[in-house]
């Protein structure tokens, strides 16, 4: 069930095509871990999908920010338990992380982060004991507060998407658009000016211990062309730094996004794809089962090419000395 988001449905023909393609790959390669034969072969196997794949797979068109695809579906059986945290996840689900690659594939070029979860294209959302309370997709128990993902660097994903494998107490994915919230002229002024650093978030252990330079100054807000975008998280945001009027707006902006926000419950085969330069996402906070049958999630980043969404001075940023690589040469 989703609460208000624009639903894509896959026929069952492309299903089944997806499938097929996907197990292909895997019966090839043995894993869904990143290697240049897995990757080339994405890349052939997507540059064949149908056209009506490519349709539902359109760029995100309404001010939304996002959509739900559906059609897809998933053997709870057959994907085993959830595992206990992304480090012994290893292929569980590989399937499920083939068909997210080829769809990321078809809307852009899919991103993976050296520092981040072994350097895998395709990560696992899943509770972990010990990270209760993190800023983390690890967390559970507190509320995951709306942010842009990977916010500190300027080589972050366009589209997030994020697959669901297992969701049975319908716990929600939150969603706010910028294109949804009200905020007067002289605030938007105050949060376009680069003001306040993004540091890297607790998923970036190296990132955090960067010493080449100082964090940079970071405008919250952007004119694009076709209308505002953001780059927000307060989480990792020194907001205290600021000036009392600028404190003000960046406070304002948080209370209407959490106005316009959305809850949306995956269901098992759903994919969430979000505008990561319109929209922030969360997560409620939730009860942790650790018995196996958690909460699972497979999420990929994607860089459009030619999106013209950020300020060009970000191409100037250090981004806390990762590297975001890239699956597929531009
Ligand atoms: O668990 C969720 O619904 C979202 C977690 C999150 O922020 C992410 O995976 O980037
Ligand atoms: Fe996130």
């Amino acid at each position: 069930m989703s609460t208000g988001a624009p639903v894509r449905r896959l026929d069952t023909t492309s299903a089944e095509e997806l499938c097929r393609a996907a197990e292909k790959i895997l019966t090839e390669c043995g894993t869904s871990a990143a290697s240049p034969e897995l990757l080339a072969r994405v890349a052939e196997s997507a540059g064949d999908l149908n056209e009506r794949i490519r349709h539902e797979l359109r760029p995100v068109d309404t001010d939304d920010g996002l959509f739900v695809l559906r059609g897809l579906a998933v053997d709870d059986t057959a994907i085993g338990a959830t595992p206990a945290g992304w480090a012994t996840a290893g292929d569980s689900g590989a399937l499920h992380d083939i068909v997210l690659l080829l769809l990321a594939t078809v809307m852009g070029n899919p991103l993976a982060w050296e520092g981040q979860q072994d350097g895998r294209f395709v990560h696992n959302i899943v509770p972990a004991p010990g990270h209760e309370t993190a800023q983390t997709g690890a967390s559970s128990t507190v509320l995951l507060s709306p942010h842009t993902e990977d916010a500190f660097h300027p080589g972050r994903a366009h589209l997030l998407m994020l697959g669901c494998m297992r969701n049975r107490d319908n716990i929600a994915t939150t969603a706010a658009s910028i294109r949804h919230v009200r905020l007067d002229e002289a605030d938007i002024a105050l949060l376009t000016r680069p003001l306040l650093p993004i540091l890297p978030d607790d998923a970036y252990a190296e990132a955090q211990g960067f010493d080449g330079g100082e964090p940079p100054c970071v405008p919250t807000l952007f004119h694009a062309e076709d209308g505002l975008t953001l780059r927000f998280d307060p989480a990792y945001t020194p907001v205290d730094e600021a000036p009392p009027a600028h404190r003000a707006a960046y406070r304002r902006l948080a209370a209407e996004l959490a106005r316009v926000s959305r809850a949306v419950s995956l269901s098992p085969g759903e994919v969430l794809v979000v505008d990561n330069d319109l929209v922030v996402h969360g997560r409620v906070p939730f009860a942790p089962r650790y018995d196996g049958t958690d909460r699972w999630l497979k999420r990929a980043s994607v860089r459009v090419p030619a999106r013209r969404t950020r300020p060009l001075t970000e191409e100037h940023e250090h981004g806390y000395g990762q590297a975001a690589v890239e699956a597929h040469a531009a």
